[in-house]
């Protein structure tokens, strides 16, 4: 649904994105990663066709940003991190402005402002003022509007920045719904708790340059320096907890293996097919071992493992 090749923006001598390449499948929560200054602005600048690229290709629902920028627009929804409101109408009255910018007919308008009102829970508010919104409303509008024209693609840029943890589950929920609308979500972000559990696939870029692409399971696997467990191993027993730990200190590959309650927590660096090998040796000496639980990278893993924390 998107698709970026060899993207590029110079401002002056500086390049600010530097041959980006990647592509968006169609109906996925996108996320785009990277560290203040990476070049993600920049590069949804041009996406949303208000940055003209300096060489290199962006389709959008296969338009050219571009060449075609208008029937990009009818496609793609945009919100910005920085966007302004009109302050002295109601949340209905802004809508309706903005609806009749989008030229939809005045036969299916109401209906369209009332569902994008029901989607980001705005109707009940309406009437009220846009200056009298908190931030977490003023966001949900800016989204509202954003869905009127029905796009199929939708690029956020920072669109969680500044709002407090329940404006944060609730936005994600409502990220969530529009999945299941079937649209396309781009979103930006160096917050990468906000993305973690959401995201199907990602992006991340460090100055201006692709650093890694593709769905989460992949990039852990690629990014991988060192195949890496934490392994939690319950023991029934109480008392046998130290001699157990003694074997796992024995077995290869073990690390940092230290008691807690009545587990032992350790770091396996081997892929997860060989963490029987561990659990052998305590069965072999006869240890009452009742629960294991093993986690691997998150997405908060792999980004500090794969960017080297440099700005531009
Ligand atoms: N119009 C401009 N002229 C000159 N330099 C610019 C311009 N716009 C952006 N830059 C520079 O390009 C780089 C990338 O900026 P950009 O805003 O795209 O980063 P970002 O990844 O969105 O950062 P953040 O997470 O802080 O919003 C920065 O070093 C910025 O200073």
């Amino acid at each position: 649904m998107i698709l970026l090749k060899d993207l590029t923006k110079i401002f002056g001598s500086f390049l600010a994105v530097d041959h980006l390449s990647f592509e968006v499948p169609a109906g996925e929560i996108f996320g785009f990663i990277g560290p203040n200054g990476a070049g993600k602005t920049t590069t949804i600048k041009m996406l949303a066709t208000l940055l003209q690229p300096d060489s290199g290709v962006a389709r959008i629902d296969g338009h050219c940003v571009y060449t075609d920028p208008e029937k990009v627009r009818q496609v793609m929804g945009y919100m910005p991190d920085y966007f302004g409101t009109y302050d002295n109408v109601t949340i209905h009255e802004f809508l309706d402005f903005f609806a009749r910018a989008y030229r939809i007919p005045a036969k299916t308008r109401q209906s369209t402002i009332d569902g994008c009102m029901e989607l980001t829970d705005l109707k009940k508010l309406q009437t009220k003022l846009v200056s009298s919104l908190s931030k977490g409303m003023k966001q949900r509008l800016c989204l509202a509007k954003t869905l009127l024209h029905n796009p199929k693609v939708l690029i956020l840029d920072e669109p969680a920045a500044g709002l407090d943890p329940r404006a944060r589950i609730e936005f994600r929920s409502l990220l969530k719904e529009l999945r299941n609308m079937k649209k396309t979500v781009f979103i930006s972000s160096h917050i990468l708790t906000e993305l973690s559990d959401i995201v199907d696939s990602v992006a991340i870029v460090e100055k201006g340059r692709l650093v890694v692409s593709g769905d989460l399971q992949t990039i852990s696997r690629l990014s991988s320096t060192q195949n890496h467990i934490d392994l939690r191993i319950r023991i029934h027993d109480k008392e046998q907890i130290e001699s157990a730990l003694g074997i796992v200190q024995q077995t290869e590959n073990v690390v940092n293996a230290r008691v807690e309650n009545d587990s032992i927590l350790m770091e396996y660096n081997e892929e997860i097919d060989k963490m029987y090998l561990v659990l052998k040796q305590l069965v072999n000496a006869d240890i009452p071992v009742t629960e294991v639980t093993s986690s691997q990278s998150n997405l908060e893993d792999i980004f500090m493992r794969v960017t080297q924390g440099e700005v531009s």
